[in-house]
């Protein structure tokens, strides 16, 4: 565990760039490398937990309003040590679910979001993140039943634990443990993160490259 620690530390600590945003299938980037991607409710803290797994405060854009990114994000992650640029691509998803959604736009998430977790066969796991203070939604459960028919391994990650009091942390953890052993695609143990704090990044990133290969 400590070796594959340190393995994904020198991994992340290379070069990372922004490639582009994908607003339709058709501006996929071209599938050289395999990818991860976060998804997650709106405002669960994707783009802040990209942003802690590579060290960079500003790489993907944070907000406090939800909903605002409707594309899909591509970031290049390099090998300091390798010859391959990138080594694999982070995929900031756009959030679902948030309350003031219109239609549309809805509409329009679903489409990209399972065309693109259907046809990629670079794209290696999903990390699915849940708000600990929260919980899983049934906007959550959706998507794992997504991932599941997709085929598509995913990875349940509590944000913000930094919000709430261990003992709460525990019970959510061990409710959402319960939830994704009945679920085929889910892995059944779940990882626990605060993008404040750090607590569970160097895990995350971990996890990140054994997905990888
Ligand atoms: N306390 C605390 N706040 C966090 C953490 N992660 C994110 N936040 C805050 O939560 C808000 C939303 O974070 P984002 O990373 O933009 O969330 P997102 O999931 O990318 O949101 P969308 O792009 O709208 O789907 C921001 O105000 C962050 O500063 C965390 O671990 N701890
Ligand atoms: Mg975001």
């Amino acid at each position: 565990m400590a070796e594959r620690v340190e393995a994904a530390r020198k991994l992340f600590a290379g070069p990372v760039t922004f490639l582009k945003s994908a607003p339709s299938l058709q501006f996929l980037p071209d599938p050289v490398a395999n990818e991860v991607a976060f998804a997650g409710r709106s405002n669960v803290g994707k783009s802040s937990l990209l942003n802690a797994l590579t060290g960079r405060n500003a790489l993907a854009r944070t907000s406090n309003t939800p909903g605002r990114t409707q594309e899909l994000n591509f970031f290049d992650v390099g090998d300091p040590e390798g010859e391959a640029f990138p080594a694999f691509r982070l995929v900031d998803m756009p959030g679902y679910g948030f309350a003031k959604a219109p239609k549309d736009v809805v509409r329009k998430w679903k489409f990209l979001v399972n065309d693109y977790l259907r046809g990629r066969t670079v794209l290696k796991r999903a990390l699915v993140l849940v708000d600990s203070r929260h919980g899983l939604k049934d906007v959550d459960r959706e998507v794992m039943e997504m991932l599941d028919k997709a085929a598509v391994s995913y990875r349940l990650v509590l944000t913000k634990a930094d919000k709430i009091k261990p003992t709460e942390l525990a019970k959510v953890s061990d409710a959402t443990a319960a939830e994704a052993r009945k679920h085929v695609a889910a892995h059944p143990e779940i990882l626990t993160t605060s993008s404040e704090t750090g607590l569970g990044i160097a895990e995350l990133r971990a996890a990140v490259v054994e997905a990888i290969g």
